[in-house]
């Protein structure tokens, strides 16, 4: 008899990549739990970056928590981590144990309908090292996330991101993808996405 434990890992297999996709790493009630939690608890929000000169908001609301000292920038912006609170090392402390690795830092997404979004982009920051290793759980609505090859265009695939999943995305990944979360027509409730970094 085989026993299927609720996070058999997936393998996606694509070239120049390492990406491990856990469906339900966390169940549905904790899940729900922690989405609420979120939403009502962290310090969201609404970003302006600077974009060929322009000044525009974010499609999305973002949060950025971790250890002191441990500041992040990107598209212009210098985010200072809020400190850790209990439902983020929960989750932390989870995505540690299963994956083996460590983060300083997490950076929040709150998608709050089908027209929030997030760009493409890889997750190759200075302060982030080579061949970073980026941890993304999932919370709500399913999503469609993208990747796209840099040098090889041809090179595309997707994966649905849904509640409750955790994606490891290790390796080279981020020097040869970009990744994107596209807007979407169909109705479409809030998600919230987390990605845990480690800040060297
Ligand atoms: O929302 C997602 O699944 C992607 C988030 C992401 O790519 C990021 O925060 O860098
Ligand atoms: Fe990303």
């Amino acid at each position: 008899m085989s026993f299927k434990t609720k996070s058999d890992p997936q393998y996606l297999e694509l070239p120049e990549a390492e990406l491990v996709y856990y469906d339900r790493f966390f169940d549905d009630k904790e899940s729900k739990r922690l989405m609420r939690g979120l939403i009502d608890h962290i310090h969201w929000k609404h970003e302006e970056i600077i974009i060929f000169g322009r000044r525009v908001l974010q499609p999305r609301l973002t949060a950025f928590y971790g250890d002191a000292h441990k500041s992040y920038s990107y598209s212009n912006i210098t985010l200072k981590p809020h400190p850790w609170n209990e439902d983020l090392n929960f989750i932390r402390q989870r995505i540690e144990n299963v994956s083996g690795y460590q983060f300083t830092s997490v950076l929040l997404n709150y998608y709050r309908d089908g027209q929030d979004s997030m760009g493409w982009h890889s997750d190759n920051e200075k302060e982030l090292g080579t061949n970073p290793v980026i941890a993304s759980v999932s919370f709500g609505e399913s999503r469609k996330f993208m990747l796209k090859h840099k040098r090889e265009k041809h090179l595309k695939s997707s994966i649905i991101l849904n509640n409750g999943s955790f994606l490891l995305m290790k390796g080279p990944t981020q020097h040869h993808w970009n990744h994107q979360i596209p807007k979407t027509k169909n109705p479409m409730g809030a998600r919230v996405n987390l990605t845990f970094r480690k800040i060297l």
